[in-house]
């Protein structure tokens, strides 16, 4: 089933070209919508609802047409907005009822879903205080749970983790997925960080520039590569026992693919974990004999999976030298840019 289709969607404003012939087919369930800043992300979301017009192609939400049933559309999908756009005077009680109000909800159904979805996104307590003394953690929730209130088929999140710390941001993600594992609601999430998608969401959507780089399920995009992750200790013969093992390695003829870069996307450790191409088993005993040899401890040795951040990192390459049509999919042979 198909939540949200589109096809050779086009926006463009006088001197920018917000979204450029996207074609894209959504399902049900949790999908990622990543890209830097101008990509395009806000721009789709406010099309798919029907707020503003496509310059050229089309597109259906929930079998909807945007252009012509925009108001069925908001009837059946919620949506979060980016910026802070919450009235500071009001009680998160009152904002909620009020949305659950305009969304055609009668008065004590809207009492009721405004209490359940407060108590879903963890603001129970604090419910009859101004949301202008709100943290922007709190004023995040409020948006989710306007956006959830008249009970969707499609939540439209546009950068719900925007603002927050780090543990802020793991609680909304975890909201987030629980909005599509406790109420069976599909979620839209757009975000420009992808270590948190790669967590939240079954399908990842990479757009840039208004295109599409990449739409997969997320196990795809983090499928096993052929490098290899290696991590040893140091020893009094060998001080820096990283540095003894890339030359015993390199003199082995294993092909070396420098450090892991990647700490900052969650990986631990950066700078001593070696990054080995496997051509096969026998790697695996060349690594392990030449760290026996070295009198080294080995902490560790696993086959690394891809990290979406590579594949986005791929597209921005793209944009700085489009004279290199580098697209993700040729990305073939580039060592850890592998498929
Ligand atoms: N109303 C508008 N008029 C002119 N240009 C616009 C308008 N809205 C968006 N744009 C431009 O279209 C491009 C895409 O913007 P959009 O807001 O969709 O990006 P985004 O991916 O959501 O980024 P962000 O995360 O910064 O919001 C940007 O270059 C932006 O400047």
């Amino acid at each position: 089933m198909t939540v949200i289709a589109t096809e050779s969607l086009s926006k463009r404003f006088p001197r920018v070209t917000a979204l450029d012939r996207l074609s894209l087919d959504i399902g049900p369930g949790v999908t990622g919508l990543v890209g830097s800043n101008g990509a395009g992300k806000s721009t789709l979301i406010k099309i798919l609802l029907g707020l503003s017009p496509a310059t050229e192609g089309r597109a259906a939400v929930l079998g909807l047409d945007v252009a012509t049933e925009g108001a069925a559309i908001r009837e059946r999908v919620g949506y979060m907005p980016e910026h802070d756009c919450l009235p500071p005077d009001v009680s998160a009680t009152e904002f909620v009822v009020h949305m659950a109000r305009m969304s055609g909800l009668p008065p004590t159904a809207a009492r009721e879903r405004t209490a359940d979805t407060l108590r879903h996104v963890g603001l129970y307590e604090e419910r009859y205080r101004p949301i202008g003394g709100y943290s922007t953690g709190m004023k995040q929730r409020v948006k989710l749970a306007q956006a959830l209130v008249h009970d969707p088929r499609l939540v439209l999140l546009d950068e719900p983790t925007n603002g927050l710390d780090p543990v802020g941001r793991d609680e909304m993600l975890g909201l987030i997925r629980r909005v599509h594992t406790d109420f069976g609601i599909s979620v839209l999430v757009t975000s420009h960080l992808l270590g948190e998608l790669e967590r939240t969401c079954d399908h990842v959507v990479v757009i840039d520039g208004g295109s599409l780089l990449r739409s997969s399920s997320t196990s795809d995009f983090t499928s096993v590569t052929t490098t290899l992750a290696v991590e040893v200790t140091d020893s009094d013969d060998h001080p820096d026992g990283t540095g003894a093992l890339r030359k015993a390695l390199t003199e082995a003829g294993i092909t070396l693919l420098g450090h892991d870069g990647l700490d900052a996307e969650g990986l631990p450790g950066a700078g001593h974990i070696l990054l080995v191409e496997a051509t096969g088993e026998e790697t695996y005993d060349l690594v392990r004999d030449s760290v026996a040899g070295l009198g080294l401890g080995l902490v560790r040795m696993e086959q690394r999976r891809h990290r979406i951040a590579e594949v986005f990192r791929a597209g921005e390459a793209h944009q700085a030298a489009p004279a290199a049509t580098a697209g993700v999919g040729q990305q073939k042979g580039s060592g850890h840019h592998e498929h």
